[in-house]
């Protein structure tokens, strides 16, 4: 959590730390680094906060070596259960001569002294040498050895700004594990930046040299390029048994749900193909690994999508995708085919669809079975007019008003939003029974006047349908989105009924 708030713009407030320690606890980490206590009076009060509640995992906070930072971290993690403080200074010759303008021996004073100062608060300490990927073996050698002598417990080992290749951090865990003499007196641990891509390649290759705790952050956030991310280390190391000599304990069914509660509080969405928790981690497009899916999952997928928290894998329907996916999907929404002939046929006009459509839909599938052209799909409910109110400290209020089948009707509800009350307040009209699967914003340009176009997937009778609107104003696109949904749903439903 601490690292992970350095990710420029990703700031959290009390009240976001503390849902983002709960679902931590729930997600049975070992240590919760909760914030820099010195680092400001807010941050302070997080930590606190967050030692009060946690009391399953270990919560940590950072401090700079001087008296004052450790006193600081102290008093804020003094409620925790098991309380850590992790103190750091840089150990390269850059960091030492041009930033901290100190001597190597004064910190190594430093250092000892702040480790000696922290364990007067708590037998479990940890100390860093900062920027240790860039630093000279053997000074880390004799820095370690004497903050493990001060008492540290726990010797971080960070590359702070992601130099380095995971076989040359390896070696240097060996090296260090090896040739310090009490090394056997403290875990050590790994903490890694992303600058080139390789924060959970490093990572890994401390763990196969000897490390035994591995700093990373949900979703790789973190300075700069990010940490190690937490889910691609815990799966590493659960997926590959055969290979590590250790396990972890954390409960991997919550990793979907952590990374989605750390998106939607720093704002940072997880990009599609995102190992582990991206939208595509476990959806097959292409024929040939849909029918390998299809007739064993093991074919194409190295872990299982519920292990880490999705309902299930998807097999997505595009140009790529081939005939045993379609037949699938077909009969997933009620549809056999009664002869080869037929199928042939119904797959034949999918293929061409995919060529012009990058995405195909359950209603697309409808349509090409059923002949019919959603696209053209007569607007039974026309939108003609609605009012949205939402103001501080009063209920969000909309109105609505539609014309079906040549009647104009109108309600008025109150929801949780303006687009909530709109979406409750057409239903008041149309009481069409469809549960809103999907909703979802996104801006067509940039700047305050740009077009909003939302899109809105209603399922009803096992069939899920996709709408769309666009307008300057993001509450009437959710409503003409809404409308669009209903127009298909009811002509896909009229179709049905038609027995076409
Ligand atoms: C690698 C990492 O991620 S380390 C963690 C980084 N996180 C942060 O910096 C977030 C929190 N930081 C802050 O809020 C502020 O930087 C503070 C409160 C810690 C310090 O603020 P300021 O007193 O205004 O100092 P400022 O940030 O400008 O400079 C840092 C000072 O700490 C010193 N310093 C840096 N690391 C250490 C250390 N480990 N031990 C002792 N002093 C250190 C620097 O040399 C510099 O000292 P100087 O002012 O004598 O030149
Ligand atoms: C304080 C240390 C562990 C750190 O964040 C880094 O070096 O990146």
């Amino acid at each position: 959590m601490r690292d992970g708030e350095q990710s420029p713009g990703a700031a959290m407030s009390r009240e976001d730390k503390l849902r983002i320690a709960r679902a931590l606890e729930r997600l049975k980490v070992d240590v919760i680094e909760a914030g820099f206590p010195a680092s400001s009076p807010g941050d302070f009060a997080s930590v606190k906060a967050v030692a009060e509640i946690v009391k399953d995992s270990r919560v940590c906070a950072l401090a700079r070596t001087g008296d004052a930072d450790i006193d600081r971290a102290a008093e804020a993690i003094k409620p925790a259960v098991a309380p850590r403080i992790h103190t750091f200074i840089a150990t390269s010759p850059l960091h030492m001569e041009k930033k901290l303008r100190m001597t190597p021996d004064q910190v190594v004073e430093a250092a000892v002294r702040a480790v000696k100062r922290a364990r007067q608060y708590t037998d479990d300490v940890e100390f860093s040498a900062e920027d240790a990927g860039r630093s000279e073996m053997e000074f880390l050698c004799r820095i370690f050895e004497a903050v493990i002598d001060a008492g540290a417990t726990t010797i971080n080992v960070p590359d702070t700004v992601g130099y380095n290749l995971p076989q040359q951090f390896g070696e240097k865990f060996r090296y260090l594990i090896e040739n310090i003499p009490n090394s056997d007196k403290a875990i050590f641990s790994a903490h890694c930046h992303n600058d080139l891509g390789l924060a959970v390649a490093n990572s890994l290759a401390a763990v196969m040299a000897g490390a035994r705790q591995v700093e990373c952050a949900v979703n790789g956030l973190g300075e700069r390029a990010g940490n190690a991310a937490l889910e691609e280390v815990v799966m590493a190391v659960r997926t590959r048994q055969d290979l590590f000599p250790c396990d972890v304990g954390v409960d991997t069914r919550h990793l979907l749900a952590c990374s989605k509660l750390v998106a939607a509080i720093t704002g940072f969405h997880v990009q599609p193909n995102k190992a582990i928790v991206g939208l595509n981690a476990f959806a097959h497009e292409s024929g040939i690994h849909q029918d390998g899916v299809l007739k064993s999952r093991e074919t194409y997928e190295i872990m299982r999508a519920q292990d880490v928290g999705w309902q299930d894998n998807r097999l997505t329907l595009g140009k790529l995708s081939g005939r045993n996916a379609f037949k699938q999907r077909m009969s997933s929404l009620g549809f056999e085919f009664a002869s080869q002939e037929e199928m042939a046929e119904a797959f034949r006009r999918f293929k061409e669809l995919a060529d012009k459509k990058r995405e195909i839909f359950d209603e697309d599938l409808m349509a090409l079975v059923t002949d019919m052209d959603l696209s053209q799909a007569n607007e039974r409910i026309k939108l003609v007019g609605m009012k949205a109110c939402a103001e501080i400290g009063e209920t969000p209020q909309a109105t609505v008003s539609l014309v079906i089948d040549g009647e104009e009707r109108s309600a008025t509800a109150e929801g949780d939003g303006s687009v909530d009350a709109t979406f409750k307040a057409i239903e008041a009209i149309v009481n069409s029974g469809a549960q809103l699967q999907l909703y979802s914003v996104q801006s067509i340009t940039s700047g305050t006047d740009a077009q909003g176009e939302v899109s809105v997937r209603l399922a009803r009778d096992g069939m899920a349908v996709n709408g769309s609107g666009s307008d300057t104003d993001i509450v009437i696109a959710s409503a003409k989105a809404y409308v669009n949904c209903l127009n298909l749903v009811l002509a896909a439903r009229a179709h049905a009924a038609a027995g076409v």
